[in-house]
């Protein structure tokens, strides 16, 4: 029977809490029919408490730890972090059912003191401060809520996510890898990510489809020397197709109009740049389906207050991006291959000569 999306009962609060203490083929049997699960939410429930305590284990939680956790859920791995030395955990959870669960849940076990629920979506939401973020996240959300940590306002010492495997590889791959991509170059820029387990998709309530893969990304440090929004924006220009060269990419002639457009707007400070993948407060890090190429047709005419421009005009900007790629001799290397520092000292040599991304 079809159940109401607006609250829970309390039987349901003691059924979710039992859920995750019993090996997690019987607990996907008792949970059926039981509370409805929307799965393009990403409710899929981690049930398995050997899962849930290694999460919080690898998370190496330190007294006094403010602790984000990004979609609760019920509140299975909630509950162990209210458990751990940490100080307390703010939780923010889109579906008011959820929020309603986690709440009672974690009141009976008499840990409310510790926890604050946000209903909010986490991608939209301005976080409180925190020292660690551990979640098993919504996989759609991955990308963003990953951008939103890295290139946010956020001072953090690391993440702890559960991911969807295959994303999970990509994100810690290295230059050369068949996997490497936008996404991971530019998590590198400032961060250090590294796979700590697999996580198979039986230890889920409802079970998914894919397999998963928890993940520890620490930010570092030092802030990286580049601007991060024209970084973003040239990443999201090599690795549109990054199986061909970067001579090939930095040729096609839609490109190069739509960079020198660029490039006269952030000279002449015009409002061209809209669609710079940095500036917008939902930041695009790729590993999805935004790796596409900058393409805003090829008119050479003048738009959003940009001035028009001549045929000359654009040839010896081409030999500008076209020296430049020479000096590093990266004209016939592919950006999948390239390390960040390569990439960087392009995109600098660029600058240079007036080449700009966002
Ligand atoms: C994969 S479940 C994880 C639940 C729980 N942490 C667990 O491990 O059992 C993801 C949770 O994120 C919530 N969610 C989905 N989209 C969200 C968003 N944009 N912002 C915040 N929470 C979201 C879902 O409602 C669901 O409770």
């Amino acid at each position: 029977m079809k159940r109401a999306v607006s609250s829970i009962r309390s039987r349901d609060v003691a059924h979710l809490a039992a859920a995750a203490t019993a090996p997690s083929p019987a607990a996907a049997e008792a949970w059926d029919g039981r509370f409805r699960l929307h799965k393009p939410r990403g409710q899929h429930l981690l049930t398995n408490p050997r899962v849930l305590d290694a999460i919080v284990r690898r998370a190496a939680l330190r007294p006094g730890d403010a602790v984000l956790e990004v979609g609760p859920g019920t509140g299975n791995l909630t509950v162990r972090l209210l458990e751990s030395p940490a100080a307390r955990v703010s939780a923010v959870e889109i579906d008011p059912r959820m929020v309603d669960a986690v709440t009672a849940r974690v009141d009976a076990l008499g840990l409310a003191h510790k926890l604050t629920v946000i209903r909010a979506d986490a991608v939209e939401a301005e976080f409180p401060e925190f020292d660690v973020c551990v979640a098993n996240i919504p996989y759609g959300i991955s990308s963003p809520l990953i951008a939103k940590l890295l290139f946010g306002p956020y001072r953090f010492r690391a993440a702890t996510l559960l991911l969807q495997k295959e994303f999970a590889r990509r994100l810690v791959a290295a230059p050369g890898d068949s996997e490497y991509n936008r996404l991971a170059a530019n998590v590198r820029m400032v961060a250090d990510a590294r796979l700590l387990m697999d996580v198979s998709k039986r230890d889920f309530v409802p079970m998914p489809k894919v397999d998963s893969s928890l993940v520890e990304i620490r930010p570092r440090a030092a802030e990286p020397n580049v601007d991060l929004a024209e970084w973003l924006a040239f990443t999201r220009s090599c690795f549109g197709q990054k199986n061909k060269t970067l001579g090939a990419i930095f040729k096609q002639k839609r490109k190069v109009l739509e960079l020198f457009r660029r490039s006269r707007c952030a000279e002449e400070r015009c409002d061209g740049n809209a669609n710079a993948g940095g500036g917008s407060r939902l930041i695009a890090l790729g590993g999805g389906d935004d790796d596409g190429d900058m393409s805003d047709g090829d008119s050479n005419e003048g738009h959003d207050g940009a001035p028009s421009f001549s045929e000359e005009e654009v040839a010896v900007f081409k030999a500008k991006i076209a020296g430049a790629l020479e000096t590093c001799e990266l004209a016939g290397k592919r950006p999948s291959k390239l390390s960040n520092d390569e990439l960087l000292r392009l995109l600098k040599l660029l600058n240079e000569q007036g080449v700009r991304f966002q």
